[in-house]
């Protein structure tokens, strides 16, 4: 039986095609996505961008056992409100376009890209909706099996793994034993990295990491317009180092979006945050920050999660792949401005 062209069957395969056909583009509205492939997206997305990178033919991929792993993946994604196989398309999507900025042209290998890929589709397979701190707090069996470290990623990378080893469902097969270890040591470095917790460390070496490679920034020899300085970088740590902030910036990428798909993760988010609250609150646990949809200052929050976080990431990202990533700088700019306003707004209504 032939494969369906997005990997999913779907009645609206014509409408799906039209949303693919800007899957290299910052825009792509996941949420039609997930709705035009039956609630498909991780595997649609992933199944195409395969495709569009040549990796079926590169890594001799069984299209079937793709689709396979692609699928039970996305059903080990829980009905959760954000942490479910809508972000992970999201971020997976993300990340697939930050790899296509010119300045990474020769930058990484198909093996490299390959693991980028994956470790951004099973960064939070299996997410329980709630943070490492609840689980540690709630002396949750999963805090338990990991010592309170990095537990949601250490889970994750688990379950992703595990499917792996499922025959029908072992995409990799054709991978020799090195390839397959340093896929498993890239996707393991970079989803333990979107750990908030290593956030600061992130920001401590980004400074310093990016000025190095700046000054390595050379003319590639045979391009095509003089800005095209491709990062050329011989030690393939720092190539894992790059593609860890890379898929750190995917994963808090959504005040970069515009503001209509940013608003539907807001609202995802902060259920996420009040159902872990409403469950502190019942079990006579402290609230977590943000967490109280009694006392939550929704506007106020992103207001300070963009300042304090996203911005300062994404404009050290953007320092340096410059001039590529203003798109992105704009429009965390503009939704900020965004929730300022809604916030003077509210001031005055109550004024009136
Ligand atoms: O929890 C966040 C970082 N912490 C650091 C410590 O202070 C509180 C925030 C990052 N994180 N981790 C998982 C999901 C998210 C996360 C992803 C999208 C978020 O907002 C929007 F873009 F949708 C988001 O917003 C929260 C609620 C208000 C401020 C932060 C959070
Ligand atoms: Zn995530």
């Amino acid at each position: 039986d032939t494969i369906p062209r997005f990997g999913t069957e779907t009645p609206h395969e014509a409408k799906l095609a039209e949303l693919m056909d800007n899957i290299d583009a910052w825009g792509l509205n996941i949420f039609d996505v997930h709705n035009y492939s039956q609630s498909h997206s991780l595997t649609s997305v992933m199944y195409t961008i395969f495709k569009k990178r040549n990796l079926i033919e590169t890594f001799r991929i069984s299209p079937q056992k793709l689709i396979n792993y692609l699928v039970t993946l996305e059903s080990h994604y829980l009905d959760v409100p954000y942490h479910c196989s809508i972000h992970a398309a999201d971020v997976t999507q993300a990340i697939h376009v930050l790899l296509l900025i010119p300045s990474f042209e020769n930058t990484f290998t198909d093996l490299e890209i390959l693991a980028a890929l994956f470790a951004a589709a099973i960064h939070d397979v299996d997410h329980p909706g709630v943070t490492n701190q609840y689980l540690i707090n709630s002396d949750n069996e999963l805090a338990l099996m990991y010592n309170d470290t990095s537990v949601l990623e250490n889970h994750s990378l688990a379950v992703a793994f595990k499917l792996l080893q499922n025959e029908d469902c072992d995409f990799i097969e054709n991978l020799s034993d090195e390839q397959r270890k340093i896929l498993r040591q890239i996707s393991i470095d970079m989803v333990l990295a979107t750990d908030m917790s290593k956030h600061g460390a992130i920001m401590q070496t980004i400074q310093s990491f990016h000025q190095s490679l700046k000054a390595k920034q050379c003319k590639d020899s045979n391009s095509n317009s003089s800005t095209n300085d491709s990062l050329v970088l011989t030690e393939q740590k720092e190539r894992v180092q790059l593609l860890r902030e890379m898929l750190h910036c995917a994963d808090l990428s959504n005040p970069t979006k515009h503001l209509s798909i940013y608003t539907q993760w807001v609202d995802r988010i902060m259920d996420e945050f009040h159902y872990q609250g409403d469950r502190e609150r019942s079990a006579g646990m402290p609230i977590s920050p943000m967490c109280n949809r009694r006392t939550a200052d929704i506007e106020m929050a992103q207001i300070g999660f963009i300042q304090a976080i996203v911005e300062p990431l994404w404009q050290m990202w953007a320092q340096l792949v410059y001039p590529h990533c203003q798109q992105m700088l704009d429009n965390i700019d503009s939704n900020r401005q965004w929730y300022e306003y809604q916030i003077s707004n509210r001031s005055s209504r109550n004024n009136t």
